[in-house]
């Protein structure tokens, strides 16, 4: 296969309601939509999940698009292809950037699986004909939390992520599980804390939570292992981990019991792969992340999770959870707490509404 064609485009998209954790507040949602075209006309779809400024991780919308266009795509067009893997070498040379990497590696799974004439589930290995969906619930009025769990929790999700930070954290939980006794239920702290929180953590422990996401550093994992000696709570690495080799580590240290995987955080779905077959080795709990994504992040999110090793619901929600009207059809549903796997269709198993990407559509570059 050859990429004869990558288009860039630019969107930004209102969230139905801002998204707040202990970092920052997410109102509207700039983010990147990569085209590829292959030499038979054939078209694939990727997501940049980079933000508009460097929160999460260093990467922006900004960076990314300097990194697409100037490195990885020249790296990408008018090779031949034999394997969307070959995308991962081919960038081997270019260091970190993996929201970038994701992108365009995205954009070529899609194509190639379509080429192929088999959906995104099956060239990466799933099996699950449907994946048990959770929820994120951003910081905020707790009373408006505690409704807005409940709503959640009607609409059939199967597992709700509510954000704490230092100050809201204790009261929040307790007030959740007072009203929530047997939702099953986990915290993401997104860094908020560090090794000198130990003993104020340790209360977290009567809260019966799943896991405890991201306490410490972003670039930690030693004090994640101490602090994980200390707690009952499974800790779950977020930020701390970038690539196979990274989950190794952390494994290997006791810094974490459960794995969260982002494609866009590991630099795409070979990496997320590779993530998953070590997790399932080693009988380690994993789930899939969410990065506010339109539906076509969400769709190679949706193939990835069918692998045998995301045994826990992850943050991949219904397309209605964040968007009036999203880019892809038909928009992702929610069905008794779950969400289909498109078995039926080739690729990631949705089409881009090419009308609603104008809508929203902020920047567009095409490049041959
Ligand atoms: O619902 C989602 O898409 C994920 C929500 C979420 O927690 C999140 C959203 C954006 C960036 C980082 C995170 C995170 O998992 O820390
Ligand atoms: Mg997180």
């Amino acid at each position: 296969m050859i990429i004869h064609q990558v288009t860039l485009h630019q969107i930004q998209m209102r969230m139905k309601t801002p998204f707040t954790n202990s970092l920052t507040t997410v109102t509207d949602r700039e983010l990147i939509l990569v085209e590829v075209e292959d030499e038979s006309g054939r078209i694939g779809w990727g997501e940049c999940s980079a933000f508009s400024s460097p929160w999460y991780t260093e990467e922006t919308i900004g960076t990314a698009w300097h990194v697409m266009e100037d490195f990885l795509i020249p790296r990408l067009l008018h090779t031949s292809l034999h394997h969307p893997r070959d995308v991962a070498e081919r960038f081997q040379p270019i260091r970190r950037h993996p929201m970038a990497k994701a992108a365009i590696e995205g954009a070529v799974w899609d194509v190639w699986c379509k080429a192929e004439g088999i959906p995104l589930a099956r060239a990466l290995g799933g099996t699950r004909e449907q994946i048990a969906s959770g929820v994120a619930v951003g910081a905020g009025d707790l009373g408006v939390m505690v409704e807005t769990i409940r709503c959640r929790v009607e609409q059939g999700y199967r597992r709700v992520k509510v954000k704490v930070k230092p100050g809201a954290d204790i009261k929040v939980l307790k007030r959740i599980r007072l009203e929530f006794p047997d939702l099953p239920l986990m915290a993401d702290a997104n860094s908020a804390y560090t090794l000198e929180d130990v003993d104020h953590l340790k209360q977290l422990d009567d809260f019966s939570l799943m896991m405890l996401e991201q306490p410490l550093a972003a670039d930690d994992i030693v004090d994640h292992a101490r602090l994980q000696a200390e707690l009952s709570t499974p800790i779950c690495l977020d930020e701390s981990l970038h690539s196979a080799a990274d989950v190794r580590r952390a494994l290997e240290l006791g810094s974490c019991r459960v794995v969260n995987v982002k494609p866009a955080r590991v630099g795409g779905l070979s990496e997320a792969k590779r993530i998953h077959d070590l997790c399932l080795d080693r009988g380690i709990p994993l789930w899939c992340g969410g990065m506010l994504e339109t539906g076509v992040g969400r769709a190679h999110s949706i193939a990835l999770a069918s692998l045998d090793g995301f045994t826990l619901p992850g943050d991949i929600s219904a397309s209605n959870r964040y968007w009036h009207q999203d880019v892809i059809e038909p928009e992702i549903t929610l069905e008794e707490g779950s969400i289909k796997v498109p078995w039926d269709r080739p690729g990631i198993g949705f089409e881009v509404d090419r009308h609603r990407l104008q809508e929203v559509r902020v920047k567009k570059k095409v490049y041959t």
